[in-house]
């Protein structure tokens, strides 16, 4: 299978969980990041290293690291809130950290109860933590500039201040920055906006990802306004599971099933084989009864006739 044009990194196991009070069994877990993988999905963010007391769902993310190292291939993901995060993904063995820092302060403050300041601190003794592994052993390093297109709590975020942070934070030492829409605020024009203001500052090797949630319906219209601006990842979640529960209002992802479809449609590869990564929800549904599944292309099924983008 072709190695896909455009990365839909997977972040069920760790958006989709932190959002509902249900806690996935471990074995359920590893059967999801599996089974998501084998269908051809090559980035997985598979938890967070956070304190048990704050999201009980995802206290066992150290073992489902463990089990998403030993599928060859699959970009083990995880987020982390502050340095001694960092250093437990780091032990555990992930490729790829993800430091949120919201540019709304008042989320900052609320999600992390940590200022700006005291984030770019953190970040800060990460980049150092990494800097000092041997070169084979770095993960990527990202900071997300969540809440960038609008807070529910605080309201527009002013673009010289995105961008500032954006800038911090590669100074602070991150491979790159995302953007994240925490709050389902926004549209293509603001996508296409945000792209370009944190890529002429920060360059645009510094910022190829975005994650999106669907709140307001306008997931993969964003979804395909971050493309034609020439971002490559895509953040998405099985079933659009998701939502921060620091932020209120915030809802499920994008769907990783729908964003799949809509990319094989349109000729661009994902590398995803559609069939077996619809068969995956039979494990959420099992593991969480009651827990609603969104995706319209489940539901409605393939196209008759429908080629993946390899037989266009
Ligand atoms: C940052 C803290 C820890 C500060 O929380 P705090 O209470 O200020 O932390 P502290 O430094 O005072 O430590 C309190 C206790 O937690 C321990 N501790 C401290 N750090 C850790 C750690 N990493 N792992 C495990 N334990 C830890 C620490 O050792 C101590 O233990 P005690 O002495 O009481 O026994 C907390 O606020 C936190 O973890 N917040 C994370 C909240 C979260 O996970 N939010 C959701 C993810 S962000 C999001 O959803 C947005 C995003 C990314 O999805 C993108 C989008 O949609 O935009």
């Amino acid at each position: 299978m072709a190695a896909g044009d455009v990365l839909i990194s997977e972040v069920g196991p760790r958006d989709g969980l932190q959002s509902i009070t249900a806690i996935m069994p471990l074995a359920a877990k590893k059967a999801w990041i599996t089974a998501e993988a084998a269908a051809g999905v090559r980035e997985i963010e598979v938890g967070s290293f956070v304190p048990a007391k704050l999201l009980p769902q995802l206290a066992d993310t150290a073992e489902v690291v463990a089990h998403a190292k030993t599928i060859p291939g699959l970009a083990v993901a995880v987020l982390v809130p502050n340095a001694r995060g960092a250093e437990a993904a780091i032990q555990a063995g992930a490729d790829k950290l993800t430091l949120p820092l919201s540019v709304s302060e008042t989320h900052s403050l609320r999600n992390l109860r940590r200022t700006h300041a005291q984030v770019m601190e953190e970040a800060k003794a990460i980049a150092a933590m990494i800097a000092a592994l041997p070169p084979d052993r770095r993960p990527h390093f990202e900071g997300s500039l969540s809440t960038a297109f609008g807070c529910t709590l605080e309201g527009p975020i002013p673009d010289s201040q995105i961008a500032r942070l954006a800038e911090e934070l590669m100074a602070a030492g991150c491979d790159e920055v995302g953007l994240s829409d925490t709050t389902g605020y926004a549209d293509p024009a603001s996508v296409r906006r945000l792209i370009k203001l944190v890529r002429d500052t920060v360059g645009a090797d510094a910022l190829t990802g975005i994650h999106l949630h669907n709140t307001r319906g306008l997931g993969l219209a964003n979804a395909l306004a971050a493309l034609d601006a020439g971002l490559t990842t895509l953040d998405s979640s099985l079933g659009g599971l998701g939502g921060c529960p620091f932020a209120p209002g915030a809802s499920g992802n994008i769907v990783t099933e729908d964003l799949a479809f809509m990319l094989e449609a349109m000729g661009v590869r994902t590398g995803i084989d559609l069939d077996a990564l619809f068969a995956v929800r039979t494990i959420l549904a099992d593991a969480l009864p009651g827990e609603p599944l969104y995706g319209f292309i489940t539901a409605a099924g393939l196209p008759l006739g429908f080629k993946p983008a390899d037989h266009h």
